[in-house]
C-alpha cells in the first residue's frame, strides 16, 4: 500500500473530485461515514462521545461525524476550539447540518472546557493533514488537556499537532491518541518508533480516493499487505527434488553463542530450503548435528570462532552470516575473504554487519547488488552512521543503498526495506513479544532460505519480513508477548506460511 504525502493526499482528493464529479463535501461525508462505521464497531452508544474540532477540514470530519453518529443513538457534544472566523467552506456547511439536538460549544479558553475523564470517549478532530506549524496557544493547551484527562482519544486522520511526513519540531504540543482512523492510505508518521505514543493503534479505512491517481503518484514509500507478499509466493512443483530449492550456508556460531546458528539453522530449514550447510567452529559440532540433524555441519579449525570459508563454495547459492559470530580479528579475515573471493548473495547480520561497519576495507570490498543487511537500530548506525531523527535516518538509509546498490532490513516495530533503487517498505506483521534474543537469527535464518530457493533480493527481503513477523504474531495467539522465545516464531513459520498459501 503506497503512503502518500500530505501534499499528494490533497493531490488525490482533487483528483478524486474531478474524475468522479462530485464536491469536496461529499468526499468529506465518505470521511466522515468511514470513520463513523469503524468508531461504531469500537464503541457502544453508551458513554457520551466529546468531539474536538478545529477550524479545516479535519474539524469539518469531526462535525459530519457528530451528525453521523447522534444519528446512531450515541450522545454526541461538540466542542469548536478557537475564535472559528476562518473555518474551511466544508466546516462551515457541516456546522450548519448539525441537528438541533447538538449545540456546539466554542472553546476560547480551557477554562470554558467540559470536564473530562478517563470513561470519556473523545474524538481529535482538531488538526489533520493540513497541519502546517507547530501546534501552539490555545490549541496547545486544549490538547494538553485532553491527554491529561485520561479519556480514550480516537484522532481522525492524524493525531492532532503530529506532521504528517517529517520531523515534528519539538516544541510542539501533539495529541496522545489511543486510536489513530486514518483515510485511505497510512501516514509516513505512523511507522517511526518516536510516534508511537501519539498515534496508537492505527486503522486505515477506504474512503475511495482515485485508484489511478494513488497508483501513479510518485512515492519512496510503501507498507506491505498480505496481499502483496501473496503473489511473492512461488508453488513447489510436484515432481521437485530438493536440488530444485537451493543449498544454503550458513557461517554463524560462536563458543557460547552456538545457539545462534541452532535458531538461524532451523528457520532455515522451515522456509523451505532443500539443503543446508552449516559452518560452525568446532566446538559447535556436536550440539549442531543433535540440536539440527536436518542440517549438514562443517567444521572450522578454530574450536572457538569462524575463521575459514568451506571450500568448495560453487556448491552454495547463498550464503547467510553473522549471527552468534562474534567479532574475532580471525572472523574479520574470513569476511575478507569471503567480500573478496564469494560471487553468490548474501544474507549479512548481526557481528558480521559490525565487523564490515568497522573497516572502510571491508565495505568498499561489498559487491554490488548482492547483499541484504539485516542490522538493527544499533548495528545500523555502526553501518551507515548516526542520524539526526529517524525521518533523516530513512534518507541515509536509501542513501547508503543506492551508493552500495544492497538492501538494508532496518529492524524494528515495522521493520523497514530499503532497495538499491531507495524505495522504502514498511513491514506490518510482528509484535512486542518479538523483542527477545534471538529473533534476528531466526530471520537471518528465513531469508538465506528464500534467497537459496530462487527468490530474488527484493522479493526475499518483502516475504521473508513479513512471514517472520506473521510467524510472531500466530506464536502471540499460543504463547502471549511475555512469554515469547525465538523457538516460538521457528515452530509457527509452517503456519505463517500456510497462511499465505492457503494449504
Ligand atoms: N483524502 C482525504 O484524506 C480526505 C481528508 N479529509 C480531511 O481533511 C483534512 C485536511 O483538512 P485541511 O487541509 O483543511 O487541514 P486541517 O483541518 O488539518 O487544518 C488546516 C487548518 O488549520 C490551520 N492550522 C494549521 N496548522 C495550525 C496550527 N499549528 N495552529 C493553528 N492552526 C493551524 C490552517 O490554517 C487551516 O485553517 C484531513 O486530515 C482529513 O481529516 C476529508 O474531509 C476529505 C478527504
Ligand atoms: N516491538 C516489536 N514489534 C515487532 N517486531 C519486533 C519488535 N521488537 C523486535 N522485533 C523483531 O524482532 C527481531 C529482533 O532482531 P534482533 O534485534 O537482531 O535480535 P537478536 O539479535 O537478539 O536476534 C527483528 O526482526 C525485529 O523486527
Ligand atoms: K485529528
Amino acid at each position: 500500500m503506497k503512503i502518500l504525502s500530505a501534499v499528494q493526499t490533497r493531490e488525490a482528493d482533487a483528483a478524486t473530485l474531478q474524475y468522479e464529479e462530485i464536491d469536496s463535501l461529499e468526499l468529506m461525508e465518505r470521511a466522515a461515514k468511514a470513520f463513523a462505521c469503524w468508531f461504531e464497531n469500537k464503541f457502544t452508544p453508551q458513554e457520551p462521545v466529546y468531539i474536538f474540532c478545529g477550524p479545516g477540514n479535519n474539524g469539518g470530519d469531526g462535525l459530519a461525524v457528530a451528525r453521523l453518529l447522534s444519528q446512531k443513538q450515541y450522545h454526541v457534544k461538540v466542542f469548536v476550539v478557537g475564535d472559528n472566523q476562518n473555518p474551511s467552506p466544508d466546516h462551515k456547511v457541516n456546522l450548519q447540518r448539525l441537528p438541533q439536538t447538538i449545540v456546539p460549544q466554542t472553546i476560547r479558553s480551557v477554562a470554558e472546557l467540559p470536564p473530562l475523564h478517563k470513561n470519556h470517549c473523545v474524538i481529535d478532530a482538531l488538526f489533520g493533514t493540513g497541519l502546517n506549524r507547530p501546534v501552539t496557544g490555545l490549541f496547545a493547551e486544549v490538547i494538553d488537556c485532553l491527554n491529561y484527562s485520561g479519556a480514550c482519544i480516537t484522532a481522525i486522520d492524524m493525531p492532532s499537532g503530529l506532521y504528517t511526513d517529517s520531523q515534528t519540531p519539538d516544541e510542539a504540543t501533539i495529541v496522545t491518541a489511543h486510536y489513530t482512523v486514518s483515510f485511505e492510505l497510512p501516514k509516513l508518521a505512523f511507522f517511526l518508533p518516536q510516534h508511537e505514543a501519539f498515534v496508537g493503534e492505527w486503522h486505515v479505512v477506504p474512503i475511495g480516493l482515485n485508484p489511478a491517481f494513488v497508483n501513479d503518484a510518485p512515492s519512496d514509500y510503501c507498507s506491505v499487505t498480505i496481499d502483496d507478499v501473496r503473489k511473492l509466493i512461488k508453488p513447489r512443483r510436484k515432481f521437485s527434488h530438493k536440488g530444485l530449492y537451493g543449498h544454503a550456508l550458513l557461517l554463524c556460531g560462536g563458543y557460547g553463542k552456538m545457539g545462534a546458528a541452532v535458531l538461524a539453522a532451523r528457520a532455515c530449514l522451515r522456509s523451505g530450503v532443500g539443503l543446508l550447510t552449516m559452518q560452525v567452529p568446532s566446538s559447535g559440532y556436536t550440539i549442531l548435528q543433535t540440536a539440527v540433524p536436518e542440517a549438514m555441519t562443517l567444521t572450522d579449525n578454530n574450536r572457538k570462532h569462524i575463521s575459514e570459508l568451506p571450500e568448495n563454495m560453487d556448491n552454495y547459492s547463498v550464503v547467510g552470516l553473522g549471527p552468534g559470530m562474534g567479532k574475532e580479528k580471525v572472523t574479520k579475515t574470513a569476511i575478507g575473504q569471503l567480500l573478496a573471493t564469494c560471487t553468490l548473495p548474501m544474507v549479512i547480520d548481526a557481528d558480521a554487519i559490525n565487523i564490515i561497519a568497522s573497516s572502510d576495507k571491508l565495505k568498499a570490498q561489498l559487491p554490488k547488488n548482492r547483499i541484504i543487511f539485516t542490522p538493527h537500530p544499533k548495528e545500523f548506525e555502526r553501518l551507515v552512521g548516526a542520524s539526526k531523527n529517524n525521518y533523516d535516518r530513512l534518507q541515509d538509509m536509501k542513501e547508503f543503498c543506492r551508493e552500495y546498490s544492497c538492501y538494508i532490513c532496518l529492524k524494528g516495530s515495522h521493520t523497514a526495506i530499503c532497495t538499491p533503487e531507495g524505495k522504502v517498505y514498511f513491514n506490518t506483521t510482528g509484535n512486542a513479544g518479538m523483542a527477545t534474543g534471538g529473533t534476528g537469527d531466526v530471520l537471518t535464518g528465513v531469508l538465506t532460505a528464500l534467497v537459496a530457493q530462487g527468490y530474488s533480493l527484493e522479493e526475499a527481503c518483502l516475504l521473508g519480513v513479513y512471514l517472520h513477523g506473521l510467524a510472531g504474531d500466530l506464536a502471540l495467539q499460543k504463547v502471549g508477548e511475555t512469554g515469547m522465545i525465538a523457538s516460538d516464531l521457528t515452530d509457527h513459520l509452517p503456519q505463517a506460511f500456510m497462511t499465505l498459501t492457503n494449504n
